[in-house]
């Protein structure tokens, strides 16, 4: 099943700006043939970027059949946004500005594709983008990998106290002569629990397949395919087991309103001592005070985060005076191939929802 959805991504994005093996829309069968009278006369939609850094990849793709408007501000300056996405047909929304009732207000009722380039939509007020019709794709699976990497990464380097032992260099206090200086945390025979399971989680538990561990378990509002559970001896449990059984906690879920600060001092207090918490989904997840307390009492032996609350954090901030934790500035899926892809695949989603059919990754 995993093979299925790497295999997918793969064969979407292919290795050029290009899709290849994969259905095109008729709107990109037009622009390539160059046959289609309504296209090839012409750019018979105005479709706007909202990021000046979007990769060319996708803005080529567009560009065949579509006027491309730009927003050049870096921060998007909101009134520029407003302005440009007056009358235009579909939105390749490149950051995480929020994506409201106000933008599309200001786009107007011609607007009939939209597509993000993230896999996270939080930033996006879903339901007044459905009660207006409007379909919505975003860019998940193409970021598996690159954000799969990175967890482990993480999950590494705060078992392994990377950051403490940057820090004992830095203040000339390198002890190795100690037996016991800086002992971490195995991965081997460990059990490994995923807060969200989909194929960000999936693509994490392959990587760590290789690492000798014991069980994964995961918590998820639904059962994933038996041979899913199969693949990674992936077993379903509630929130307290997870807490309770896991050595390292992964959070690869969505932020909704229910999965909101589910990470409080009530779940860090039924994680295991030794527990090592792993977060690179939102850092709305969790609630940061109450991680802070836990770290600094021992309560739970480490973290690793990707993200934070709020971004960017505070350079005062006090996580960042721990030692125990290792925390990088929401990079997950930031290669240079990943973002390449991520703007492919919107450019083709915007492609497909102007041309009336379904996009490749559908946000609902
Ligand atoms: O695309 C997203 O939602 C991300 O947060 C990637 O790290």
């Amino acid at each position: 099943m995993l093979n299925r959805f790497i295999g997918l991504s793969a064969a979407i994005v292919g290795r050029s700006s290009r899709v290849s093996g994969f259905p095109f829309s008729p709107l990109l069968k037009a622009g390539n043939q160059s046959q289609n009278r309504t296209m090839s006369a012409g750019k018979a939609f105005k479709v706007l970027v909202t990021h000046p850094e979007v990769p060319q990849e996708g803005i080529d793709l567009l560009k065949e059949n579509c006027e491309i408007i730009q927003v050049q501000s870096v921060p998007i300056n909101r009134a520029e946004l407003l302005e440009k996405i007056r009358g235009v047909d579909g939105v390749l929304w490149g950051g995480h500005e929020p994506l409201n009732a106000e933008a599309l207000d200001a786009a107007g009722p011609q607007l009939k594709s939209i597509s993000t380039m993230s896999a996270g939509i939080d930033y996006v007020d879903v339901p007044e983008v459905k009660r207006r019709k409007i379909p919505l794709g975003h860019t998940p699976t193409v970021l598996n990998t690159a954000v799969a990497d990175l967890a482990v990464g993480l999950l590494i380097a705060a078992s392994r106290r990377f950051h403490e032992g940057r820090k004992t260099i830095d203040n000339d206090k390198w002890e190795n002569y100690h037996l016991n200086w800086l002992l971490g945390q195995d991965i081997r025979d460990s059990t490994v629990g995923f807060y969200g399971f989909g194929g960000i989680g999936q693509a994490i538990a392959k990587r760590l397949s290789g690492f000798d561990i014991d069980k994964v378990l995961y918590t998820t509002r639904r059962r994933v395919h038996k041979e899913i559970e199969e693949e990674f001896n992936a077993k379903k449990v509630d929130f307290d087991t997870l807490l309770a059984e896991s050595d390292f906690v992964v959070i690869a879920s969505p932020l909704t309103k229910d999965t909101q600060g589910v990470f409080n001092a009530t779940a860090f207090n039924k994680m295991k001592q030794t527990a090592v918490l792993v977060n690179i989904a939102r850092g709305k997840i969790v609630n940061q005070d109450d991680l802070y307390e836990a770290l600094k009492s021992n309560r739970i032996f480490s973290a690793g985060l990707d993200v934070t609350d709020p971004e960017p954090l505070s350079p005062k901030d006090k996580l960042l005076t721990l030692d125990n934790v290792v925390i990088l500035p929401h990079i997950g899926s930031a290669t240079k191939r990943t973002r390449a892809d991520m703007s492919t695949i919107a450019a083709h989603n915007v492609l497909r929802g102007l041309a009336g059919e379904p996009m490749l990754s559908p946000a609902y």
